[in-house]
């Protein structure tokens, strides 16, 4: 055994002042084991000279906070001569606390009699702040102070069992601040934040003690309100909640009114996990914003399978981007007189690995609800940015890639910059990129997407008026805007070779985005007759299904290598076109033969439904129908066609001489002719001869 060397206090002095960290030494030969030296570090540790704590137990350094346990394990661990170590709230002599942070060893004797304690302290407040600071950070959100959605949880668990077990109703209460996000992004997210910040106070206000109230996400929040006496006391507060977030809030000078849908549900003795209740309380939110805002609903169990998965969406949106769930898929535009491909639009596709195909008109107005919009939009224009300098590899005339730009993205602060650095990112020239946004910005922020609109001209970017004609734009705007092309919404070509009034504003748009130097392309064009009739009525371009389906990069790729700018002319566009309506088949068959033979391009329709098909996809120049016909009246099929095709020239040819119906008709210049069967070989081909003519007159 090797000899303990004997260490004289006096000896060690020297050394320990120079020391960095506080060291104490008691006498442990006496009962109260006084302070028999500190050095300076002690001092500067606790403000107390080595004078004033001399002869004294260290013990004059615990307060009220100091724990009684951490005390007792200490002075246990002296009374039997071993070391330990401990972290103690301390008190400095001016009264501040600190954590002491304490390591106290015995100095033995050559006898190893235990004859001093030395006392090593290290400040360790600093430490302990943060992790308190840390503890608070994890559980409770940073901006309002309220308890986070992982707080909310576990007290929900807490408030579930006592409620179960002292028999109380609970219910949780789900809250969503109505208009929220536009007044965000337009007057900034500093004022969202104070805003929401005094959301949060007022309902503070409204809640017990006992209950929880937590900000979920964004301007979403969740309330635990336990121990009620029964579920009725709940309609009492959520009506107080409705009318206290009604309440104007001044935000920097300014009045905000705001409203909430909030839906609600009570725990039942069969809810086996809490989280369910905030599940359901959700969904029953969502339909409260569905019934019009402003209102409260419960969860009734058999909640709209729409507002379900909606919630469904939501929950795996935010995943997606993340693991590259996105893909783009490109569809073709295309030049109406040339044919040339004048672009692609990038359309994003989902691919969820559960769910499966999700289409954007499911996930586009959630994400952009949730704010979302923003990243996959920009994820958007990255991946076209790169995709686009693949395609002009295969079509170096490609002008340009489309991208759509949400409302809400689009008027968000700070977008042009935003995109201007994307495109610089993305080593894109302004003029390749397309940003379609919809009609709908002009409804939401007119003066705001005017001065965006130029910004964004004055970077170099194409801009396209999307969706055009669902909005009912005010033309005043219209005007004003920078726009380069307007895209006719497809509602309106869908039946366009029906419907007389969606002809006529087709022809409207085109004619006034003409004259405001715009040019016009029709989406969704599906069908020879669509095509047919935009050409004729001369819109620029057209996109649809007829010419090219969206395509993977790939396929537009390969697409566009092969593309040849074709059409044909039309017959029609050589030839005078007469069009005979008639459900006999044989009488048609006889008139064709004779018309044929001078020369017209001769089209047949034995219904009022083929005759109108036929009238969009050709020229006519003359269309010659029978009266009476078992599904139509002539004279009626007639009148239709002069309000959409007022240049053709009508013949009625009939088997019936109904006076009355053909004097009207006359007079009121439905018709041009009035011809009975069995007709006149001769007479017949003067007239449609003479009414050619007459329809070339312009
Ligand atoms: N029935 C029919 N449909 C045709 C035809 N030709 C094209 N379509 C479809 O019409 C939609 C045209 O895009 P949109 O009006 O911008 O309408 C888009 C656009 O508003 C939005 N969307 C798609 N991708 C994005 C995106 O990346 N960002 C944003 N903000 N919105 C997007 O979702 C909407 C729907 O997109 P999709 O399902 O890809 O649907 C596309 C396209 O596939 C046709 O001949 N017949």
């Amino acid at each position: 055994m090797t000899q303990r060397p004997q260490l004289p206090i006096a000896s060690m002095v020297g050394a320990l002042d120079a020391m960095p960290v506080s060291v104490i030494i008691a006498d442990a030969k006496v009962a109260d084991m006084p302070i028999v030296y500190t050095n300076p570090a002690f001092e500067a540790l606790t403000g107390y000279t080595s004078d004033e704590v001399r002869g004294r137990n260290c013990r004059f350094l615990q307060g009220p906070d100091t724990a009684t346990e951490e005390v007792t394990r200490v002075r246990r661990a002296l009374q039997n001569g071993q070391s330990v170590q401990a972290v103690l709230r301390n008190y400095r002599k001016d009264g501040e606390a600190f954590w002491n942070e304490l390591t106290l060893v015995p100095l033995l004797d050559a006898n190893d009699a235990l004859v001093f304690y030395m006392g090593v302290s290290r400040d360790a407040t600093r430490e302990a702040n943060l992790s308190a600071e840390l503890d608070h950070y994890t559980s409770h959100d940073p901006l309002t102070g309220l308890p986070n959605r992982a707080l909310l949880e576990e007290r929900l668990e807490q408030s579930v069992r006592l409620s179960q077990r002292y028999k109380r109703e609970l219910a949780v209460v789900y809250l969503d601040l109505d208009g929220f996000k536009p007044i965000n992004d337009h007057f900034g997210h500093h004022f969202g934040d104070r805003l929401l910040q005094k959301v949060a106070k007022r309902l503070q206000a409204l809640i017990r003690p006992g209950d929880t109230l937590a900000r979920v996400e964004g301007d979403e929040f969740a309330i635990v309100l336990s121990d009620l006496a029964n579920a009725t006391d709940v309609v009492i507060i959520l009506e107080r909640i409705l009318a206290q977030v009604a309440e104007p809030m001044n935000v920097s000078g300014m009045d905000v009114q705001l409203s909430a849908s909030i839906g609600v549900t009570l725990s039942s003795d069969e809810v086996e996990d809490p989280m369910v209740l905030i599940q359901q309380a959700d969904l029953a939110m969502y339909q409260a914003k569905q019934r019009g805002r402003n209102n409260f609903q419960w969860y009734s169990g058999d909640l709209n399978a729409s507002v379900a998965q909606f919630i469904n969406i939501r929950n795996q949106l935010s995943k997606a981007i993340e693991t590259d769930q996105f893909s783009l898929v490109y569809q073709p535009k295309f030049d109406l007189r040339s044919g040339q491909c004048t672009g692609v639009e990038a359309l994003a596709r989902w691919t969820h690995p559960v769910l499966g195909e999700v289409s954007p008109n499911e996930f586009i107005p959630v994400a952009e609800k949730t704010g979302l919009i923003v990243s996959l939009s920009e994820w958007v224009i990255r991946r076209a940015a790169e995709d686009f300098k693949r395609l002009v590899l295969a079509d170096p005339d490609l002008p340009s890639v489309s991208v759509n730009i949400s409302p809400l993205h689009f008027l968000r602060e700070h977008f042009v910059e935003r995109l201007a650095e994307l495109l610089t990112e993305c080593q894109l020239d302004a003029q390749y990129l397309d940003i379609e946004v919809t009609e709908s910005v002009l409804l939401k922020d007119p003066e705001t997407t005017v001065r965006k609109m130029l910004a964004l001209k004055e970077l170099g970017v194409h801009l396209s008026l999307d969706d055009f004609g669902t909005g009912f734009s005010s033309l005043n705007y219209l005007k004003r805007l920078p726009i380069d092309t307007l895209k006719i919404d497809r509602s309106f070509i869908a039946d366009l070779a029906h419907n007389k009034g969606d002809a006529a504003i087709i022809q409207g748009i085109v004619s006034m985005a003409h004259h405001l130097n715009m040019k016009v392309v029709a989406e969704g064009i599906e069908t020879k007759a669509q095509y047919s009739f935009l050409r004729r009525a001369l819109c620029d371009e057209m996109q649809g299904y007829y010419r090219a389906r969206p395509m993977p990069l790939d396929d537009v790729a390969q697409f566009l290598a092969l593309h040849e700018g074709l059409t044909e002319p039309e017959d029609d566009e050589i030839r005078p076109t007469l069009l005979l309506v008639d459900d006999e088949p044989n009488v048609l068959r006889s008139l064709n033969r004779l018309l044929r033979r001078d020369g017209y391009h001769v089209l047949t329709a034995e219904t009022a439904d083929e005759a109108f098909e036929l009238l969009a996809q050709h020229q006519v120049q003359v269309i010659i129908s029978d009266q009476r016909m078992r599904h139509m009246n002539g004279t009626e099929l007639l009148n239709h066609v002069k309000s959409m095709y007022p240049g053709i020239v009508r013949i009625v040819l009939s088997g019936y001489m109904d006076l009355e119906s053909v004097t009207a008709a006359i007079n009121q210049g439905q018709i041009y002719k009035f011809l009975t069967k069995p007709w006149d070989d001769k007479e017949l081909r003067d007239v449609v001869r003479k009414a050619v003519r007459l329809a070339e007159v312009p």
